[in-house]
């Protein structure tokens, strides 16, 4: 199985997608969008992707490579996050990573490093690399990446802003290998209409089915300002009668629009 994720080598991306492909089976990419065109292209049997994380909430490049690409979604990856802070010494004037990890910090950076300039870069892992090339930059990410003779050192350890931190990654495949079968179904629906009590329609077939809701985010369609896409999680499978039943309702409310099925999947969660 050959995978295709968040690069460069040591990046929270990598370590969930040991979960799907043998390590020497993984490539890397700069960025979400990159990793969801080469797998709906067909040139990776899967790709893994960053959706939410606990206290930073989603990644909309994720949400919305999903809603524009046709892939399938076929298993969904809960890993802790637990930052380090890692640079060759003490000595740094910038720290630089992921912009979600750097959010997920926040309160440990404006307490001991406030003067520091915080630089957004393409990954964690990416900012360990500029760490490991220029003693004034510090980059936050797991702490193995200080591990194997580089010359980091692991300054801070569980620097997130909150013991509990975790982030779900989908696991993607090409849109024909979508299945029905597993206990969670994402969904990205269209509606392209706007009137009073829109959404309480959407939602109300799965609550009149008793199926649970997951999560529900929208997402500004692009198309103009105060339109949208909602990203909808539940917790049934496509092949379940009560599932399929809601999402006939939905498609009549969303006839001018479209729903969009990611699939059926389960979940694994990846401990470290
Ligand atoms: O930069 C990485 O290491 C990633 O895999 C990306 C990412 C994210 O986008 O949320 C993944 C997990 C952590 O929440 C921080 C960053």
């Amino acid at each position: 199985m050959t995978a295709v994720t968040l690069g460069p080598e040591g990046t929270y991306s990598h370590r969930a997608t040991t979960a799907v492909a043998d390590d020497d089976a993984i490539d890397f990419r700069q960025s979400v969008t990159s990793i969801v065109d080469a797998v709906a292209g067909g040139e990776y049997e899967r790709g893994v992707i960053p959706i939410e994380n606990s206290i930073e909430g989603s990644v909309t490049e994720s949400l919305d490579a999903l809603a524009e690409y046709d892939v399938a979604v076929v298993r969904e990856i809960v890993t802790p996050i637990r930052h380090a802070l890692l640079a060759q010494g003490p000595e740094f004037d910038t720290v630089a990573s992921h912009s979600q990890a750097l959010a997920q910090c926040r309160a440990y950076l404006e307490r001991e490093y406030p003067d520091a300039t915080l630089e957004a870069v393409a990954s964690t892992a990416q900012g360990v690399e500029f760490a490991r090339e220029d003693p004034s930059v510090a980059g936050i990410g797991h702490p193995a990446n200080a591990e194997n003779g580089t010359n980091l050192e692991v300054l801070a350890e569980d620097i997130q802003d909150r013991d509990s931190n975790a982030t779900r990654f989908f696991a993607i495949a090409p849109a024909d290998e979508r299945t029905e079968g597993g206990g969670k179904t994402s969904l990205v629906v269209y509606p392209d209409v706007d009137y009073p009590g829109l959404l309480l329609e959407l939602l109300e077939p799965f609550a009149q089915r008793d199926i649970n809701m997951a999560r529900v985010e929208s997402r500004p369609s692009g198309q103009r300002l105060g339109d949208y896409v909602f990203h909808i999680d539940i917790e049934a499978g496509l092949y379940e009668r009560r599932t399929k039943e809601a999402l006939e309702e939905i498609e009549e409310l969303a006839e001018g629009g479209w729903v969009r099925r990611l699939g059926s999947y389960d979940t694994e969660h990846v401990v470290e």
